[in-house]
């Protein structure tokens, strides 16, 4: 059998999310990282990496690559997705982690530029190929794909709580809202933004927030298409969320013990995606924890006769290995049916 060469991947926006990317790509076996392009300084962004890392020696920076025991990735000083030279580094996917290109022509312009596939960390802005989680509609990703999205790291969240929940119960709608850490398109102190309430200090307040999850649910979850209202409270800590879902079930007789039941077994249909936890934890508890949720039995609560309340964990990490896990689904893909 010839051995598989390892899927190339090419980085747009070295922030938090690339980083997390990198990292876990270099701690892989199966997916290297040949080019990244960001608008900081190559010194800068290899001390960041340093910074968040274990093992920082790992990482050490070479002229304008980075370089780590299994790869060398190219670093470009360049902000333009029509500049970006994918064909020079064979790229079978470039992840855009900058969350500035979520548009068409700009997933476009890298695949005129040489890219394969190109897959957005965020939502997207507009239609695209299909939004591919692994784990929930991983199965209806086709080789001819070629613009994605890994939805976000809440709408995945949410997505897999009402994947696992609707194998076992009726659920007529809901509501969820993302107690989310702050992100860097904050401002830490009042600054004039995007809109009224983002214009405000991010380390100070609480603040309500839109969330689009519920506009795209549907492409991922067709049943729950329209059914669930989604927004977010941005508040001031620097990682770790936390979803407050409270779903309406068609049965009366669902109670807070059979939800945390359901959970419990669901959990290992999605191995190192879904997690449940016991323990009285908190926010900081799930730092550095690669689930994309963390389903919390202490926090389920019934209201009335057909509400239930529930509390699940996450954090970017877990969604960095998610964005991995897609681009090993399509490595797969093209490995069984032939790149197309
Ligand atoms: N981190 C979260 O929890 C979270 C949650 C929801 C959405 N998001 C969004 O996802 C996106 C990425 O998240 P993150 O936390 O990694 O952000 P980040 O700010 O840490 O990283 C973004 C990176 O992209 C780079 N960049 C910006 N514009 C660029 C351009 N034109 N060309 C090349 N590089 C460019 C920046 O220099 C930075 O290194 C952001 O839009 C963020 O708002 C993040």
């Amino acid at each position: 059998m010839p051995q598989q060469q390892p899927v190339r991947v090419g980085l747009v926006g070295f922030g938090q999310t690339g980083r997390q990317i990198y990292d876990l790509a270099s701690r892989s076996n199966d997916v290297e990282v040949v080019a990244i392009a960001d608008i900081g300084q190559p010194d800068i962004l290899h001390y960041l990496l340093c910074a968040e890392t274990r093992d920082a020696e790992r990482h050490t920076l070479e002229g304008n690559f980075l370089v780590n025991p299994r790869f060398r990735a190219r670093l470009m000083h360049m902000n333009e997705p029509r500049e970006m030279p994918w064909d020079l580094f064979d790229v079978d996917m470039v992840i855009d982690a900058t969350g500035n290109f979520r548009q068409r022509h700009f997933m476009e312009a890298h695949l005129n530029n040489g890219a394969r596939r190109v897959l957005l960390r965020t939502l997207p802005g507009d239609d695209i190929d299909r939004i591919v989680m692994p784990g929930i509609n991983g199965g209806d990703a086709r080789v001819e794909d070629r613009m994605l999205s890994a939805g976000s790291a809440t709408t995945t969240a949410l997505c897999l709580l009402l994947h696992a929940l609707s194998r076992e119960f009726a659920i007529n709608c809901g509501s969820m809202t993302s107690i989310h850490a702050y992100t860097s398109d904050q401002a830490l102190q009042d600054y004039a933004g995007s809109d009224y309430r983002r214009s405000r200090s991010a380390a100070e307040n609480i603040i309500p927030n839109s969330h689009e999850a519920g506009l795209w649910l549907g492409r991922i979850l067709p049943q729950f298409e329209g059914k669930i209202v989604t927004s977010a409270l941005n508040v001031p800590i620097h990682e770790g969320c936390l979803l407050d879902v409270n779903l309406v079930f068609a049965d009366s007789g669902v109670t807070a013990d059979a939800v945390n039941d359901a959970m419990r077994r669901q959990a290992s249909s999605y191995p190192g995606i879904l997690d449940v936890v016991e323990d009285p934890v908190v926010s900081s508890d799930i730092i550095g924890n690669a689930h994309s949720l963390v389903f919390d039995t202490q926090g389920t609560l019934k209201a009335g006769s057909y509400t239930v309340k529930t509390l699940g964990w996450y954090e970017t990490l877990g969604h960095a290995a998610r964005l991995l896990d897609v681009v090993r689904l399509y490595a797969a893909l093209d490995q069984q049916g032939g790149a197309a």
